[in-house]
């Protein structure tokens, strides 16, 4: 089960009711809960989709459902993704198709078994209580920590792996971003004060300086502080590759693999609106996603370009010229899974493989548009060393006009809570409470410091940063 298995017991959408409830009207709420459950994740492991456009496109066809019955649903079901294979495997016991076990399974450790004991049945029952008496410990690791077998292999090289993959098994708060060329993060946690959002605990994030922690899942989209584009949901650890890029007023600077844009506004704001920023990405519907954020960021120096792919002539036209570079790579997403649990069930050992090979792509093609002295920055949001230390390892091998900054140093006094043992930015949800995350910072050397011709740099360009 998982940790909050026992300890609530919510009233659902009875909890709409006016007046005193009586057990007998919560039965059929929570026996309509395990068909909704068992709907919706018969949907999502098809693996077709990721989870939550599965969720977003049922909640369209559902529109009667509340805000609670749409939470519950939510949160059954990304439990159940996280936990999948240790409850694929309790669900061998037991009566029932498996799906129902399943959700079962997925709404007792999301509401507590008290709250759908009455719509169980007696083997039901039984069968949970049973459950509760399982010692973990004595489950295989890759069973306790739910990940297929090829996944584990991959976890179990890395340090403290038991840690990291029980981090990436609990859910994630949310964090915002206070965008600076608007507003200060001062300003909008005294806002916060007295406001919708004070029930969600606001804080500010240990290591950026623009980050809230929020505890729990508002829909912010409808405050006024995102609407007036003050706010951002985003990770602390992205937030932290700002400072690593740390844009100057008046620069070029392109992030390569853009997407809705994330990172871009985060650029924007460092860079005041001056200078050009260019977000590219291949994919011309991330890219539309970025627009309405751009116009409520007040940002206007962002030119959005779609790619062909890497080598695209638009990328060889901007050769030597940028002064900073991001490539926030396309990556297995396996540092998210707090998030994006479906990812681990979702992927096989080929994506890994295939991801490296665009990525190393990517990354050289990248590396071309960075000026002599101008600098790249290349992320994932994975802990795999093949999308990350390896990438960076085998890009510097073949490109000696890069070094490898550290990151202590880039960050110099801004961070000072957070310390790196070695050159690269790696943060994890157990050390960090961040996502899992990783940035190299690479500098082109000056053209006076390279011997010989170095690929892309144009003969008489001689800028640095
Ligand atoms: C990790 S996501 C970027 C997230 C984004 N930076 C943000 O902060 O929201 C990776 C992006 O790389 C894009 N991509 C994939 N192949 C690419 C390529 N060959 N060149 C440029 N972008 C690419 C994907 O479409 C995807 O949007």
């Amino acid at each position: 089960m998982g940790s909050s298995a026992t300890s609530r017991n919510r009233q659902g959408s009875a909890g709409r009711r006016k007046g005193p409830e009586k057990p007998v009207v919560k039965a059929p709420v929570y026996a309509i809960r395990i068909e909704q459950v068992k709907t919706v994740f018969a949907e999502v492991q098809k693996w077709k989709f990721p989870a939550d456009s599965v969720l977003s496109a049922w909640f369209r066809m559902n529109k009667s459902l509340g805000s609670r019955d749409r939470a519950e649903v939510a949160e059954a079901v990304f439990d159940i993704l996280r936990n999948l294979r240790r409850y694929r495997q309790f669900a061998e016991s037991g009566v029932g198709s498996s799906l129902q076990r399943l959700a079962i399974l997925g709404l007792s450790s999301t509401l507590g078994h008290d709250a759908i004991r009455a719509v169980l049945s007696d083997e039901e029952n039984a069968w949970l209580e049973h459950l509760q008496t399982i010692d973990l410990n004595a489950l295989s690791p890759a069973v306790r920590g739910s990940l297929p077998d090829w996944l584990y292999e991959h976890f179990s090289k890395l340090d403290n792996a038991d840690s990291l993959i029980a981090a990436l098994n609990e859910k994630a708060p949310l964090d915002l971003r206070v965008n600076s060329f608007k507003t200060d993060r001062d300003t909008v946690l005294a806002a916060f004060k007295d406001s919708p959002a004070e029930q969600f605990e606001p804080q500010p994030t240990p290591y950026s300086p623009w980050g809230i922690r929020l505890n729990g899942k508002p829909a912010i989209n409808r405050w006024p502080l995102f609407e007036n584009g003050s706010l951002e949901v985003q990770d602390e650890g992205s937030q932290i590759l700002g400072m690593l890029v740390s844009p100057r007023r008046g620069e070029m600077v392109i992030d390569f693999c853009a997407g809705a844009g994330g990172k871009t506004l985060l650029l924007g704001a460092l860079m005041r609106s001056t200078g050009r920023l260019y977000a590219f990405d291949v994919s011309a519907a991330r890219l539309a996603k970025a627009k309405p954020r751009v116009a409520r960021s007040g940002l206007s120096n962002v030119t959005p370009v779609v790619i062909a792919n890497e080598n695209d002539a638009r990328v060889k036209r901007l050769a030597g010229k940028a002064h900073r570079v991001l490539v926030d790579a396309p990556c297995t997403g396996m540092g998210t899974l707090r998030r994006n649990p479906d990812l681990k069930w979702r992927q096989a050992p080929k994506d890994v493989a295939e991801l490296a090979a665009l990525q190393a792509s990517i990354l050289a093609s990248a590396s071309r548009c960075v000026a002599p002295g101008g600098r790249l920055v290349y992320s994932t949001c994975s802990v795999l060393p093949e999308e990350n230390e390896q990438q960076v390892e085998r890009f510097l091998q073949n490109h000696p006009d890069f070094t490898l900054l550290h990151v202590n140093q880039v960050l110099g006094d801004r961070c000072p809570n957070l310390v790196m043992e070695n050159e690269y930015l790696r943060l994890r949800p157990d050390v960090h409470g961040t996502d899992g995350f990783f940035a190299a910072v690479l500098e082109r050397r000056k053209k006076e410091e390279v011997s010989g011709p170095v690929e892309g740099m144009p003969a008489n360009d001689n800028r640095s940063s």
